[in-house]
């Protein structure tokens, strides 16, 4: 069995993560973990009302309560980077949906697993989908150099732009290269219009009551376009992801960056 945590158990993505680790097949959940919970076991809550499970309010009584093989993270930009830490430190496997990582934090965390000798997961994005979209736009990338990428959002998410959008443009960037777009001389009458820029590829957010996760990569050439769109509609779509991550990381010697290197 593998022993797992969850922390941000009581948001939107922690609570379905706790409810798949508790009914898959050979994970156990061992702990729950919010700083604001004010129950001390799951079975508190009417729909966990069988479920005999510690709920924490800060990591270190985690690690000196239960022994934990993985360690789930859905929290917030803010913390996501010292609990991975953390859970690295402790002997911990991350596996970390929450978004808002910088290049530089990435990068320390892989030299800290490799380090420890232990598996990590950092997913930008766990749909299956998602990282195929992704592969699929870093392919088109290298007969499109022009491309433009729009990620639509449910107006809670903290961060702009989102994770799978960073992410889609780096592997864009790593097939593409520098690229100038648009017209060299363009100006913006309203700062802000042309969208965020990465290495000349510009990133739109767009956050509205009602929307999940979409995002749509619309590549433009020589009288044609393309466009490749992908939708979570339901959280559910990011669990067969999550739960992948949290077998293989049991089998790798460091963190690895996106749900690609484990498909
Ligand atoms: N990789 C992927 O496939 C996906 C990633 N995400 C990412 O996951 C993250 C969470 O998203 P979502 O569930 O929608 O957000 P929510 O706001 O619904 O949940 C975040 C939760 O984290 C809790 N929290 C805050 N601080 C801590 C802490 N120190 N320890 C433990 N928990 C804490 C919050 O508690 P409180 O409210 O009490 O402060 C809240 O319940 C975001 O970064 C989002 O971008 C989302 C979907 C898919
Ligand atoms: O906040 C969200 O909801 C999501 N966040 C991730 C991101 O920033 O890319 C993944 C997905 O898009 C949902």
């Amino acid at each position: 069995m593998i022993k797992i945590v969850v922390a941000g158990f009581k948001g939107k993505m922690g609570m379905t993560a706790t409810k798949m680790v508790r009914d898959h097949e050979g994970f156990e959940l061992v702990g729950v973990l919010d700083p604001h919970a004010k129950e001390t076991n799951l079975n508190e809550l009417a729909e966990f009302s069988t479920v005999d499970v510690p709920i924490f309010n800060d990591k270190e009584t985690v690690v000196k309560t239960v022994k934990t093989d993985v360690w789930i993270d859905f929290t917030i930009p803010s913390v996501a980077y010292e609990n991975t830490r953390f859970a690295l430190e402790q002997g911990i496997r991350p596996v970390v949906g929450t978004t808002g990582f910088s290049e530089t934090e990435v990068n320390e965390l892989v030299n800290l697993s490799q380090k420890q000798a232990l598996g990590g997961l950092i997913a930008p994005n766990f749909a299956i989908g998602a990282v195929l979209m992704m592969q699929f736009s870093a392919k088109a990338a290298k007969y499109f150099p022009d491309v433009e990428i729009i990620e639509m959002h449910h107006d809670n998410k903290l961060d702009a732009p989102s994770g799978t959008a960073i992410k889609t443009a780096e592997m864009i960037y790593a097939e593409r290269g520098e690229h100038q777009q648009g017209h060299p001389d363009e100006k913006e009458s309203i700062p802000g219009a042309r969208g965020a820029d990465y290495h000349g590829m510009k990133i739109h957010s767009v956050r509205l009551p009602g929307l999940v996760a979409h995002q749509q990569v619309q590549f433009g050439s020589t009288g044609e376009g393309l466009t490749i769109r992908h939708d979570s509609y339901d959280r559910a779509s990011f669990m067969t992801g999550v739960a992948l991550g949290c077998e293989k990381v049991m089998d790798l010697k460091e963190l690895v960056y996106g749900l690609e290197n484990l498909l």
